[in-house]
């Protein structure tokens, strides 16, 4: 093409920008190059591939979603994705029939009877959680991670989820540390040095491929364990409904069902995989909010006292009449943002815009934190405010929803987006109607502040701080312990 490239930074021969591409916290660097090249949308080089970073809303819905046609791909043959095994995984793969048959698969299962699929589970699991956080005050990091284990779990496979310390949680856990850390976008630059891949374990600076060994080994039990005890539980009349025992009971005849079996197994370890880690993340930060902004947590106990009593817990049907919620729920997702850069897309084919050549083959990174941290749509973007989603009492719907950016774009948008709001928001309503989220003392009676700070990664979480989520009042605790009698 005759074109020019989008600008960006000098270019050294054959390592183009390679030398100077941030390693950790990307998305802020990147924010940063868009204001000194003033563009929204930019072009780097690592010694050969092609990276394209947007950093608005217009620029991003121009090109991922009106022509997702072309901008849904994702980089093939990721080597660090690849020597660990995650190709399975349709969240990895490229924009092709492989990845449409599970996509259809996984959204099919959601579409059919939408929220009744798993709002029920999920208002289980929150329940169970409120009676565990009783008994553990201090441990509202753990219990909530393992809450959203047990949701995602039970939903693709019925597996009967241990209320602490469940086998196939932990193994779960572990499989995706190693595809958290594996996937880290960084890592993505060792592609472009494609002789790391043969360093031998035993050489210093070749640490991961030890890693990427035992990673390996997890990935494939993780991929079979779970899916082979519902097998089981089904030939046994035990299995409770799930996405595994749904899909498995429509093969019944079909042709070619040795495969199917196959695809039906890979697209459950995308509920664990995409919906774990993220949700969780999404909570801390909520947990994060509530025990810096104490007078924000307050104001949503005086809507949830007068909308839901004291009698009993939220349930989704009071969403409507609970806007504050709803809103610290959107301004979780966009104060820090779960996925600052989603999975990078791939271009497969030239594209044009706005005067400059974009060529086929470029990584396409969306900066999400940007967009979510943009002042127009959100003046003053630090400050943690749900206010500014309200007007007149109510959701303003002239402010641009942050789940609109939060969840990826186009085609490969986060079919799970429905069932993290669910998750999200009666975790939050729940637990803010029954408890408080309190700062602990130090050993001289002093508050222990958060230090705020994030782990730079594909999935960011706030670095663990310490919380006391105890009850609001006797009357709370009674009520948390009816409905857990109730449940079980
Ligand atoms: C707060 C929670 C969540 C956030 C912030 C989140 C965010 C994202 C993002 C940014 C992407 C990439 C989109 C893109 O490429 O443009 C994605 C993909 C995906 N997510 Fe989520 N997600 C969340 C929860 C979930 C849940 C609960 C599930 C499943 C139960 C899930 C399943 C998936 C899957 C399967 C993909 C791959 C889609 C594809 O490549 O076609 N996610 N998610």
């Amino acid at each position: 093409s005759n074109l020019p490239l989008p600008p960006g930074p000098k270019k050294l021969p054959v390592l183009g920008n390679i030398l100077d591409l941030p390693t950790s916290f990307e998305w802020e660097t990147y924010e940063e190059w868009g204001k000194k090249y003033n563009s929204d949308i930019l072009h780097l080089n690592a010694a050969g591939i092609n990276l394209i970073v947007l950093n608005s809303i217009k620029v991003t819905n121009d090109l991922l979603d009106k022509r997702s046609a072309i901008y849904s791909g994702r980089p093939g043959g990721v080597m660090v994705l690849e020597l660990v095994g995650w190709n399975w995984l349709f969240l990895t793969m490229g924009y092709g029939d492989a990845w449409k048959e599970r996509r259809r698969l996984f959204t099919r299962h959601f579409h059919s009877s939408g929220t009744s699929v798993h709002r029920p589970r999920e208002t289980l699991f929150v329940r169970r959680l409120l009676a565990q956080l009783l008994d553990g005050p201090s441990k509202g990091l753990e219990l909530t991670r393992e809450m959203i284990g047990g949701i995602t779990l039970s939903l693709a496979y019925g597996i009967n989820i241990r209320p602490s310390n469940d086998p196939f949680i932990e193994l779960a856990e572990h499989a995706i540390t190693g595809l958290a850390e594996s996937a880290t976008p960084g890592l993505f630059l060792v592609d472009a040095l494609p002789f790391l891949k043969y360093i031998p374990e035993g050489i210093p600076g070749a640490g991961f491929q030890k890693k990427a060994r035992q990673w390996r080994e997890l990935q494939q039990r993780f991929r079979t364990e779970p899916f082979e005890r519902t097998v089981k539980d089904m030939a046994d009349g035990t299995a409770q409904p799930s996405f595994v025992s749904e899909a498995l009971d429509a093969l019944e005849g079909v042709p070619d069902a040795k495969r199917r079996r196959e695809v039906i197994r890979d697209t459950a370890g995308m509920f664990f995989a995409g919906g774990s880690d993220t949700t969780v993340s999404a909570i801390h930060t909520f947990i994060l909010a509530m025990l810096r902004f104490p007078e924000i947590q307050a104001k949503a106990q005086e809507e949830l006292d007068r909308v839901v009593t004291a009698s009993r817990l939220p349930e989704y049907a009071d969403e409507v009449d609970l806007p504050y919620v709803s809103a610290i729920v959107k301004e979780v997702l966009r104060w820090r943002p779960v996925t600052p850069f989603p999975f990078p897309h791939l271009l497969i084919e030239d594209d044009v815009y706005d005067g400059y050549h974009i060529p086929k083959g470029s990584i396409i990174l969306a900066n999400s934190w940007a967009m979510l941290r943009n002042e127009e749509d959100y003046p003053d973007p630090d400050a943690f405010k749900p206010e500014r989603f309200l007007k007149d009492g109510k959701l303003d719907p002239s402010v641009r929803d942050p789940t609109t950016m939060a969840f990826g774009f186009g085609r490969r948008e986060c079919p799970g987006k429905a069932m993290a709001l669910a998750s999200l928001w009666l975790t939050a309503a729940s637990i803010l109607h029954t408890f408080e989220i309190v700062k602990p003392l130090d050993k001289d009676g002093n508050p222990i502040e958060p230090d705020m700070k994030y782990s730079s990664s594909l999935v960011c979480h706030p670095i663990p701080f310490k919380c006391i989520i105890k009850p609001r009042s006797q009357e709370a605790e009674r009520l948390v312990r009816a409905v857990a009698d109730n449940t079980h």
